[in-house]
């Protein structure tokens, strides 16, 4: 009879003790085997939802700012995406500029480093107006010594091939950095695997690895700025409309061999990963870019770029021409 009190009285008490036992070291089932290094849960959970400081004023608003009333709320109540419009890429450059120093300040804050991912397409070359344009205070430095960089997509091709993500930001950006502001650290794809995407995607996630999972398990990388394009089927990295790869929840990296804009053979971040950036930004412009806006802002469901701005909300910014947002109707602002 006392045996038996002993025993139900301890009961709970074995009971938590099992059940925080594997709230401590078993990890969640969601992160991918191969990086499951058991560390607490609190380590995980702060990693995944970093504070994001709030944004600093713009001293760079563009003239106009005009709004217009939405048709369709995207999905979801906590917050929309940042609609920016200005009258031409010259007066966007600057606000792009502060908004990346931005990111910069939160980024160096939280890791002393500067962990971004950048798209190709038309995005470099407004990226240069906007980074390689004179500091106009001392304040606003830009340190690519800082900086780590991957590619948001590639192309399963040689560096220095004209179709190479890598090619292009380097002969628009990386090779005009005043030396002074000292050099990024650029993850290129590992060419020697050309013809094994599979393998070069692989290859591609362990350097995510080893650069965002290096002491704790985390369930995705979270990058302090994802820059991207948008294309005008409302593609963004190598994630295609209607494409399979938009389902994909478990790798970070993914080959795909059958991209409908050439060439073929690519690798990209996964939906997961861009939807989980800190900051997302969307450089769209150029009336070829009308058609896919209205579509994106009024209900393009199920549309890859509208899949980032479901996911990302009010972290996610675009960065837009008039040209490229006529007629399109969502609230639009002329300043962060
Ligand atoms: O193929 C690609 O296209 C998109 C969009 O390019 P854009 O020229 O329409 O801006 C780009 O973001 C992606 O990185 C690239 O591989």
């Amino acid at each position: 009879m006392n045996h038996n009190f002993c025993f139900l009285s301890l009961l709970p008490i074995l009971l938590s003790s099992v059940a925080y036992f594997f709230y401590l070291f078993v990890p969640e089932s969601d992160i991918p085997l191969r990086y499951q290094i058991p560390s607490y849960r609190a380590a995980i959970d702060s990693r995944n939802h970093p504070t994001i400081p709030p944004p600093i004023s713009s001293a760079n608003s563009p003239s106009s700012t005009e709004t217009f009333s939405r048709n369709k709320p995207i999905a979801n109540m906590g917050g929309q995406p940042n609609l920016l419009a200005f009258p031409d890429v010259d007066k966007l450059a600057p606000t792009l500029r502060t908004y990346i120093l931005q990111a910069q300040t939160a980024g160096l804050h939280r890791h002393d480093s500067f962990k971004v991912a950048v798209s190709g397409g038309s995005l470099p070359k407004t990226l240069a107006k906007a980074l390689l344009a004179p500091a106009t205070s001392a304040e606003e430095k830009l340190q690519f010594d800082k900086w780590e960089i991957f590619f948001a997509d590639e192309r399963a091709v040689p560096l220095d091939h004209e179709d190479s993500n890598y090619c292009l930001l380097k002969a628009e950006l990386l090779d005009k950095i005043p030396a002074e502001l000292g050099q990024p650290k650029v993850h290129t794809i590992n060419t020697d695997l050309l013809d094994d995407v599979q393998e070069m995607a692989d290859q591609y996630e362990k350097l995510l690895v080893e650069s965002f999972a290096a002491r704790d398990s985390v369930k995705l990388p979270i990058f302090d700025l994802l820059l991207l394009g948008c294309g005008p089927d409302g593609h963004t990295c190598s994630l295609f409309p209607g494409h399979e790869l938009l389902r994909e929840t478990d790798c970070w990296v993914a080959p795909i061999e059958d991209s409908p804009k050439p060439p073929a053979k690519r690798i990209t971040l996964t939906l997961p990963v861009v939807t989980h950036g800190v900051k997302i930004a969307f450089v769209a412009t150029g009336g070829g870019k009308k058609e896919i806006m209205k579509q994106i802002f009024e209900g393009g469901g199920g549309l890859p770029c509208t899949l980032v701005n479901e996911g990302g909300l009010d972290r996610v910014t675009w960065f837009t021409d008039s040209p490229a947002v006529e007629g399109v109707s969502f609230p639009r602002r002329g300043s962060l």
